[in-house]
């Protein structure tokens, strides 16, 4: 019994990975995203960032990932349970998009506080 919950816990995160490769695979904002990730994980190594600052990327970096995950978790639960042109699956996905932006918004707020004291 202990062994098999184990193997039901383990198989759990082996879809949640295989969901963050799919998400990688399939769309090319994920992509930017690993861009910018590296870009900004590079940018605090290179500055050598506090801990306190560590957090707040580390913080806004999953904001940004999971926003925009669940942004595209919502337009394909749309467009497989609504593939008609329709007013409120407007309103659903034009919501999720502009959380994405709210997230992108306080990300690069963040990321400029932290950076422009290191590079000026
Ligand atoms: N079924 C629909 N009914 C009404 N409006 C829609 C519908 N599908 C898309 N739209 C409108 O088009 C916009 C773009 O939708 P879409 O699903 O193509 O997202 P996207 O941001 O272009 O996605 P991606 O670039 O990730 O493919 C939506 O935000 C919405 O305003």
């Amino acid at each position: 019994m202990g062994n098999s919950y184990i193997s039901k816990r383990l198989a759990s995160f082996g879809y949640a990975f295989s969901g963050i490769a799919a998400f990688l695979r399939s769309e090319p904002h994920a992509r930017i995203h690993a861009v910018a990730t590296i870009a900004v994980v590079a940018a605090g190594c290179w500055y050598k960032l506090a801990t306190q600052e560590w957090i707040w990327i580390v913080m806004s970096i999953a904001l940004v990932w999971t926003t925009e995950m669940f942004n595209t978790v919502i337009e394909k639960m749309m467009d497989h349970l609504s593939p008609q042109h329709h007013p409120k699956v407007k309103f659903i996905k034009d919501v999720a998009a502009g959380a994405v932006l709210v997230a992108a918004i306080a990300a690069a707020i963040i990321g400029a506080f932290i950076f422009i004291p290191y590079i000026f």
